[in-house]
């Protein structure tokens, strides 16, 4: 018997495909039969690693009849987070940044074939913002039922903290597989798991700490040299933290040792700025770590701090090997574009749960 066609998916805001690589990971049923995005920076990454360019330009120019011709079954979103961020004005809908994705929401009531399957991630602050409550509309005119969580990698085995908001939304005939767990946010992948069949009430409201399964350890995601033994400094001199930001920063840095469980957010200002961007490295092999300890500046010059770089970002991302940047993004470019990423290691699981069918 011929196997089904594949679901069409559009992935919206596709950055550096994140998105894709994590629907590839999941293992469902389906293409990416377009991709959106205004920066040709990322388009250009994006084409290196997909060989196919996204369309270049403003979402918020798209039309209803635009979206038809692609007849597409899901649309994957990771729309701006900007609106939503603890340290942003919190503008939400009234923020410029939202307003295309306002707009593609509102153009589905008008489509002639709308999208039977919806992801979108996003900040944590998004569940409580304004754009949140147009989305809940849009889904339910349009009978929708919907699941939410807030996940971060840690709960995936990744030694990351990146808790993110993610929907996902199907349209009626279709189901979940756990529909008794539609409507609700969820902080646990337990509904994931095809095994489990109901989440308890108490698991909706454990946090990432909670929930934290063993861990690898940091060591597990750094760049490896052929023989397997980790890169020494002199190869990764590029990524040495200057002294006069250790003077000036102090203990406000994020210190994480190989053998850690846990390192902070990347964000895209991460190596142009050392605090509150992401974790740093001590790679010293004669200092002991004691963790929580608040050391002076001279022990802290002595850790040999560095930068974790790209690669490694990607890996804690969970992106796959085959991933890179092409010869002409400079390290500020790579870092701020991997900072407005996702981890695979969690995309990938909703997307299965997403895609399988009840
Ligand atoms: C949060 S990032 C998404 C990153 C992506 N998921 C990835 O894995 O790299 C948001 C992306 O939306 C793009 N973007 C923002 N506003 C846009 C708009 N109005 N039209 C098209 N793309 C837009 C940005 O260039 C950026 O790549």
């Amino acid at each position: 018997m011929e196997a089904p066609a594949p679901w069409r998916v559009l992935e919206f805001y596709s950055g550096i495909g994140g998105m894709r690589y994590s629907l590839m990971a999941s293992g469902a049923r389906a293409e990416v039969v377009e991709a959106f995005d205004i920066n040709d920076v990322a388009n250009d990454v994006y084409e290196h690693n997909f060989g196919h360019r996204p369309c270049q330009g403003n979402i918020q120019t798209l039309t209803a009849s635009d979206l038809d011709k692609y007849k597409a079954h899901a649309w994957l979103l990771s729309p701006p987070c900007q609106p939503y961020t603890r340290q942003g004005l919190q503008k939400h809908s009234a923020d410029a940044r939202a307003f295309s994705f306002i707009k593609i929401l509102n153009l589905m009531q008008n489509m002639r074939y709308p999208p039977q399957m919806l992801f979108v991630e996003n900040v944590v602050g998004f569940e409580v913002s304004d754009t949140h409550d147009q989305l809940l509309e849009v889904l339910s005119s349009l009978n929708f039922n919907l699941q939410e969580f807030i996940l971060s990698p840690l709960q995936f085995g990744v030694p990351y903290s990146r808790p993110r908001y993610f929907c996902l939304a199907k349209r009626e005939p279709m189901r979940f597989q756990n529909a008794s767990v539609n409507n609700k946010l969820l902080r646990t992948p337990m509904c994931l798991s095809q095994t489990v069949n109901s989440t308890s009430q108490d698991s909706e409201h454990q946090t990432e700490e909670e929930q934290d399964p063993v861990c690898k350890p940091v060591k597990d995601f750094l760049v490896k040299e052929p023989d397997g033994c980790i890169q020494n400094e002199t190869i990764l001199q590029d990524y040495i933290v200057p002294l006069n930001l250790i003077e000036r920063w102090g203990n406000a840095m994020d210190i994480v040792y190989p053998e850690s469980k846990r390192c902070c957010c990347f964000t895209k200002s991460y190596y142009r700025y050392v605090k509150g961007t992401g974790s740093l490295l001590a790679t010293s092999e004669n200092l002991k770590w004691v963790p929580e300890e608040k050391l002076p500046i001279s022990s802290l010059k002595e850790l040999h701090l560095r930068f974790f770089t790209p690669r490694e970002v990607a890996n804690f991302h969970s992106f796959p090997s085959s991933f890179w940047f092409p010869d002409h993004i400079s390290f500020r470019q790579q870092y701020a574009m991997l900072g407005n990423s996702l981890s695979v290691a969690v995309v990938g699981p909703l997307l299965r749960y997403l895609f399988a069918e009840a």
